[in-house]
């Protein structure tokens, strides 16, 4: 569905991508990992063309999107969930839903949208009339998945959904990738939070230094020695 060959992205002089392969098929959880400064945020920035890169080929559904502009491949259905989740405090939460529907005209199908996001998550239903800074840091991320979900995507990207939230939270945003994506989105996840984002993941990658350095099921990184020294604490994940 997802294919991205030869990757190359600089900022200035700094070679944050170096040729990076990764491929994402039709109804998977495909999990990347990495350090700090690794490039995966970078990926997904040019995956969803907010960066474009200097060399190398992004295709999406057959079709080469390398040079295509951000809002044409939101219309394609390619959503990205920013790290940080931009979510706009002092709009109400379903002023936040509706931008991610900006560009949809059939009234029909953002009801329908908002009506899903409301089952998705019942607390935001309950504040739908309120500022979005009143949620706290969980319910902000949840905000983000649905606005992402208006959208329709086919490719929900997200990136660091888990930063900063607490373990009993972030349980409840992996389970709702996974029901995500068992209800047919395609998922994209870059996370810090390996041992989570590799159990439920279909396939991983593991980036470093704009690289990918090992490729494989999301089992078989789990065990892989390599990904438990550096990334799963030197423990093999239970
Ligand atoms: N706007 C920028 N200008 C210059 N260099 C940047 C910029 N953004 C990122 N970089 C550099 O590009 C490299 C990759 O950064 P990136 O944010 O993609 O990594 P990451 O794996 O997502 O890490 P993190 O988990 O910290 O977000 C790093 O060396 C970083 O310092």
């Amino acid at each position: 569905m997802l294919s991205i060959r030869d990757l190359h992205v600089n900022y200035g002089q700094i070679a944050a991508l170096k040729g990076v392969d990764l491929d994402v098929n039709e109804g998977e959880i495909v999990t990347i990992i990495g350090a700090n400064g690794a490039g995966k945020s970078t990926l997904l920035k040019t995956l969803s063309g907010l960066l474009s890169p200097r060399l190398g080929d992004i295709v999406y559904e057959g079709s080469s999107i390398t040079n295509m502009k951000p809002h044409h491949r939101v219309e394609k259905r390619l959503i990205h969930i920013p790290e940080g989740r931009a979510i706009i405090q002092r709009l109400t939460i379903e002023e936040n839903l509706l931008m991610g529907a900006y560009h949809i005209k059939d009234r029909r199908q953002i009801e329908e949208g908002l009506v899903r996001s409301y089952e998705l998550f019942p607390i935001l239903a309950e504040r739908r009339k309120l500022p979005a800074g009143t949620l706290s840091g969980g319910q902000q991320q949840m905000l983000a998945i649905a606005r992402g979900m208006m959208a329709n995507p086919k490719v929900l990207m997200l990136d660091e959904p888990s930063l900063g939230l607490a373990p009993i939270i972030i349980q409840e945003i992996f389970s709702i990738i996974r029901k995500l994506n068992e209800q047919g989105t395609t998922i994209l996840l870059v996370e810090q939070n390996a041992k989570k984002a590799l159990s439920i993941a279909h396939r991983g990658y593991v980036m470093e230094t704009g690289h990918i350095t090992i490729a494989g099921a999301g089992t078989e990184l789990l065990n892989s020695p390599d990904v438990i020294a550096a990334y799963l604490g030197g423990h093999k994940a239970g």
